[in-house]
């Protein structure tokens, strides 16, 4: 099994302050799966930061910080609150085991270990865990073109917002509208106008490749593309990149008065930077104002102004 694969099949976490419990359990886990161990806290949180392990196999007493502080901290970031945590200890009181649970683990292994129970235990929990994902995935994504939903949107503007408002960075929008698309659909049909719309955020998914670009789609024919950490110049670049890869497209829209193929009108907005005690809802106000005035100017274009 290659190195990718064992990371497919999971990648494990093991915290454990004793070698030799790590020892037996990546034995016992290896053959399935990635291994990862740390053995204290500090470094176990540090690992699943830079790692981001499927599950956490987390001995409940260690040295310094133990198992039930390390949970707390999982459980308290964003990033790493939705990793799954079994605990593994020779504590076998009910009340530490439901101290375990309350405290956020999903399962609870007792030492000595049978190794068995441990890889079925391991095995579900993945299982659960691919499962939440898809759905989770499947939540943010818009069914049509695979692109984000405006509800993944939603949630990426507001933490962005905060996060380049923190850092004084800029962070621009673009709302983007297909032009005459009703005219497109009505002449060529419902089935072509969806695998115009798949087409169509393809090309400008290609615009915006940075990992914090997000392509989302707004409404019906309408998307709207988040660059953080992105001033006005630079936006209008992409902008200018929108036109010109759908242009290539070449997708003939023949009832079209602006132009013989299917183009696009924008608006650009730009917070240099927001302001954190703000929110995004002006800002996306202005992109939607420009994009009107890009309708009403001619389409085929993009329109600009600042805001904060
Ligand atoms: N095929 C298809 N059409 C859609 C979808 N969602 C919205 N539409 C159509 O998009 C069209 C949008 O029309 P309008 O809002 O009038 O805008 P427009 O024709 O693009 O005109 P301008 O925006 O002024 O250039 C409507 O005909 C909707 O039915 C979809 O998922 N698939």
């Amino acid at each position: 099994m290659s190195w990718t694969d064992l990371a497919r099949n999971g990648r494990i976490l093991v915290v454990d302050d004793a070698m030799e419990n790590i020892q037996i359990l990546h034995h016992a886990l290896r053959d399935e799966h990635e291994v990862l161990f740390a053995m204290d806290g500090e470094t176990a949180l540090q690992i699943a930061l830079e790692q981001q392990p499927d599950l956490i196999l987390l001995d409940a007493v260690m040295p310094g910080m133990d198992g039930y502080a390390v949970c707390a901290a999982l459980r308290g970031s964003p990033r790493l609150q939705d990793i799954p945590i079994i605990f593994v200890t020779a504590l076998i009181q009910p009340e530490d085991e439901t101290r375990a649970l309350e405290a956020g683990a999903v399962d609870f292994i007792s030492k000595p270990f049978n190794v068995a129970v441990v890889r079925a235990r391991v095995r579900s929990q993945l299982t659960i865990k691919r499962q939440a994902d898809a759905m989770r995935e499947l939540s943010m994504t818009d069914g049509l073109t695979g692109v984000a939903n405006r509800r993944s949107f939603n949630d990426t503007v507001d933490a962005e917002w905060r996060r380049c408002a923190r850092a004084g960075m800029a962070l621009s929008l673009i709302m983007i509208d297909i032009d005459h698309f009703k005219l497109y659909n009505d002449h060529y049909g419902h089935q072509a106008g969806d695998a115009c719309l798949q087409q169509v955020s393809a090309a400008m998914k290609r615009c915006a490749t940075r990992p914090q670009d997000l392509l989302a789609r707004y409404g019906g024919e309408e998307f709207i593309l988040l660059l953080p950490q992105e001033a006005l110049d630079g936006t209008e670049v992409v902008a200018a990149r929108i036109l010109d890869e759908v242009r290539k497209l070449a997708l003939p829209h023949a009832a079209s008065p602006t132009a013989p193929h299917i183009s696009v009108s924008m608006g650009l907005a730009s917070a240099m930077p927001p302001i954190d005690s703000s929110d995004p809802s002006t800002l996306i106000r202005t992109a939607d104002a420009n994009l009107y005035r890009a309708k009403q100017t001619g389409r085929n274009r993009y329109c600009i102004s600042l805001d904060g």
